[in-house]
């Protein structure tokens, strides 16, 4: 597998679609790592059978106790990093080869720096002899050198990328887990804000990896070993180098401390300013029908300067912590060299201390200055130690400044379900389609008022019950509790009489299908549109033909570019090819698209945004109704034994509604229906009406319902 591609599914919800070309043997995808067997299935070009699941991600995050956002955080040094340790240990291959290549890389340093000494007494003695053995080593020293740093980096950024990328899986799998009140309520995250979290912050997350890897590991390591060397050399000296460092690593801690901040700060603004961006544009109409531009103008300039007053902070104080990092040095190296002075004048041991200050030097620098009188050049060594300065202050900003997007993330994966599956849950093969709604009291919050109140509601098997009421009645919730996305307050959803809660809940969501009015299509072609459900394990391509056909929309779907691989996600090229050669289109440019679209239904709008829309504006409403029976064959292939219709509140023309019609009635044959009703065709097709007013349902026959259908804002048939 060479690419893994993410393409957007919805605000808060993503699909990772890996392309690749086919490979007909078995393989192994990381990660999670999907095991994959033959005879191959189908997945987008990706061929792959039967695949079993195994998440590899260490189970050290999840283990973390929700109710407490911050318990994960050990007493280290760095605390906030500890949530990705088990991600970062997983890459311990990558991790040691890196490591090895820049030991191997500081030796041919501390070998290269004497040798250009020697070089250079041979060049002025001329002895071309020795100058050729010499410059030949020094060559072979400079290459080595040259390529261990190559792979260094290699490794290390492997490494750090490979942790991020399963820090996102991770993450995201966790955000799909959250309860569906999650993304209504947002609970203080916006979708927009998840996405910059799972996106930027991700990056910065290897950043922040690759900060650690590549230098501050590698230095901790030398000061252990420098250390060592020097209180083996002189206890004394070793003294005054302690007195030293704690005041250093206080200082270096509370500028840390600072940008830390600084950056959570500059990282809410840019969220902030992503999520109104990704509020506004879809939402031109409103913004345009309500002379809002300049309002909108504002609100965004507001939003821009905070990050930028915010961003200018985070620069700023990168740019000063290596400053004081040097300054810190230069007047450490100082002290040292007044303290060492001191002890040294009484002392005769002189090359003791000259040891000592060359190890001194090593605790910075990796350099091995062991022929001191022959190649060491202090001024050149300055200059070392002044970049490896700056390294070391650029990583603890990298390291400093990730801290925030860690946390950030990490936060999205703290919480504890309210819809947890019982232990000894049932998976039953089949349903008959029984449905009791059994005394529901809900409402969606603590101190919200009830939408239900004492609901009863008994559907038999193969029944279609229409439900009306007034908008925010509470229809709509209803069908959530049959889907268990909220448990009731109070009360049970029985199917065949089993209480709901007692069901596994990927199998609840099997009998039970949805057809919503929100036309949700996906990233992905047409058949994986259809197939959406099977799209791990790979979708059986005469089931979907056979719900295309059934659902009225396989016409439509032949005559696409590339029919049933055309790919929905590349809205331009939905209806270009031979379409646009007949020019029956209007190209639409990316806002007027939307804008236009907008005006018919909410999904298409967020659909086109991004790409230029060939449209003929004619056939803008047969496109939508189009996208209606794709929805409709989705359901269809699903094959559910209770199937839920929120219908739809736009008017269709005529041709239009017959078609959909028609596919409504072949999906709704021999199944349990509940169908939100808005149309009085649909309405009069159902074997029952109920009205849900005040939390409560009404019985209501067809005569009494034609008297106050008014009430409910009921759509004419033509
Ligand atoms: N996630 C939510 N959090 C809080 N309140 C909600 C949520 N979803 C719906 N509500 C509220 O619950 C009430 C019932 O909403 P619901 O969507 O079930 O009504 P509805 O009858 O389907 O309306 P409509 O016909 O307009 O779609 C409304 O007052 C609505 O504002």
């Amino acid at each position: 597998m060479n690419m893994a591609k993410t393409k957007t599914i919805s605000p808060t919800a993503q699909l990772i679609f890996f392309k690749s070309k086919p490979k007909p043997t078995n393989f192994i995808l990381q990660y999670h790592q999907i095991h994959i067997r033959s005879p191959p299935l189908r997945l987008h070009n990706l061929k792959i059978s039967s695949c079993s699941i195994h998440s590899t991600i260490p189970s050290n995050p999840s283990n973390r106790n929700p109710r407490n956002p911050k318990s994960h955080h050990s007493p280290l040094l760095l605390p906030s990093l500890h949530p990705i340790k088990p991600f970062v240990q997983s890459q311990w291959p990558q991790i040691l080869g890196g490591w090895l290549c820049s030991a191997i890389s500081v030796y041919c340093l501390s070998k290269i720096v004497p040798k250009v000494g020697t070089f250079s007494a041979f060049l002025v003695q001329i002895d071309a002899n020795r100058l050729s053995i010499e410059g030949l080593v020094l060559g072979v020293l400079f290459c080595v050198r040259l390529i261990a740093n190559y792979l260094q980096q290699a490794f290390l950024w492997s490494a750090a990328l490979r942790s991020a990328y399963q820090i996102r899986v991770y993450v995201f799998e966790k955000v799909l887990e959250r309860d569906l009140g999650f993304f209504e309520r947002g609970d203080g995250v916006c979708s927009g804000d998840v996405a910059y979290r799972i996106t930027a912050e991700g990056s910065d997350v290897a950043d922040t990896v690759h900060a650690l890897l590549n230098t501050i590991v590698p230095c901790t390591m030398q000061l252990v070993v420098v250390g060592t060397q020097m209180l083996l050399i002189s206890p004394a000296l070793s003294l005054i180098s302690a007195l030293i460092i704690p005041p250093t690593c206080l200082i270096i801690a509370y500028l840390g401390e600072r940008l830390r901040n600084i950056s959570k700060k500059a990282h809410i603004c840019v969220a902030k300013l992503s999520a109104h961006l990704n509020e506004i544009l879809p939402s031109m109409l409103l913004v345009k029908a309500n002379n809002a531009e300049l309002c909108e103008g504002v609100r965004f300039r507001r939003l821009a300067l905070a990050d930028l007053s915010e961003n200018l902070k985070k620069k700023k104080m990168k740019a000063l912590i290596p400053q004081i990092i040097k300054m810190i040095y230069a007047g450490a190296v100082l002290t040292f060299c007044a303290g060492s002075l001191i002890i040294w004048r009484g002392s005769s041991n002189g090359s003791n201390i000259v040891s000592f200050v060359t190890s001194l030097f090593l605790l910075i620098e990796p350099i091995q200055m062991r022929e001191k009188e022959s190649g060491w050049n202090p001024y050149a060594f300055l200059r070392l130690n002044e970049r490896i300065m700056q390294d070391v202050g650029k990583a603890y900003n990298e390291l400093k400044q990730g801290e925030p997007a860690i946390d950030r993330l990490f936060d999205l994966t703290l919480f504890s379900s309210q819809i947890i599956e019982e232990p000894n849950a049932v998976h039953p093969v089949s349903v008959t389609g029984d449905v009791k709604f059994h005394d529901i009291s809900f409402g969606y919050g603590q101190n919200m008022p009830l939408v239900l109140d004492g609901l009863n509601l008994h559907i038999k098997s193969g029944e279609t019950i229409a439900l009306i009421g007034p908008s925010g009645g509470g229809k709509t919730t209803i069908t959530k509790l049959l889907l268990r996305l909220y448990d009731p307050l109070r009360g049970s959803v029985l199917i065949d009489d089993v209480n709901i809660r007692n069901i596994q809940l990927k199998s609840l969501r099997k009998h039970v299908g949805l057809v919503s009015q929100d036309v949700a299509l996906l990233s992905g072609t047409v058949a994986e549109n259809i197939g959406y459900q099977d799209l791990i394990r790979g979708i059986d391509f005469v089931r979907a033909e056979h719900a295309a056909k059934t659902a009225n929309v396989h016409e439509f779907i032949k005559a696409l570019p590339r029919g049933y691989d055309t790919d929905i996600g590349q809205r331009g090229t939905i209806l270009s090819g031979g379409q646009k050669q007949r020019q029956e289109y209007i190209e639409l440019p990316p806002i007027l698209s939307s804008f236009v679209a907008s005006v018919h239904n909410d999904c298409i709008a967020q659909s086109v945004e991004l790409e230029y829309m060939l449209v003929p504006l004619w056939k803008l409403e047969g496109l939508i109704i189009s996208f209606h029976r794709l929805a409709i064959a989705r359901a269809i292939y699903q094959n559910p034994s209770i199937l839920i219709l929120d219908e739809a509140t736009s008017a269709l023309d005529s041709k239009s509604e017959l078609l959909v019609r028609q596919a409504l009635e072949r999906l709704m044959r021999n199944r349990t229906v509940l169908v939100v009703a808005h149309r009085i065709e649909t309405i009069l097709m159902a074997d029952r009406i109920v009205i849900l007013e005040n939390g409560k349902l009404e019985e209501v026959t067809r005569s009494s319902l034609l008297n106050r259908s008014n009430c409910y804002s009921l759509l004419p048939s033509d």
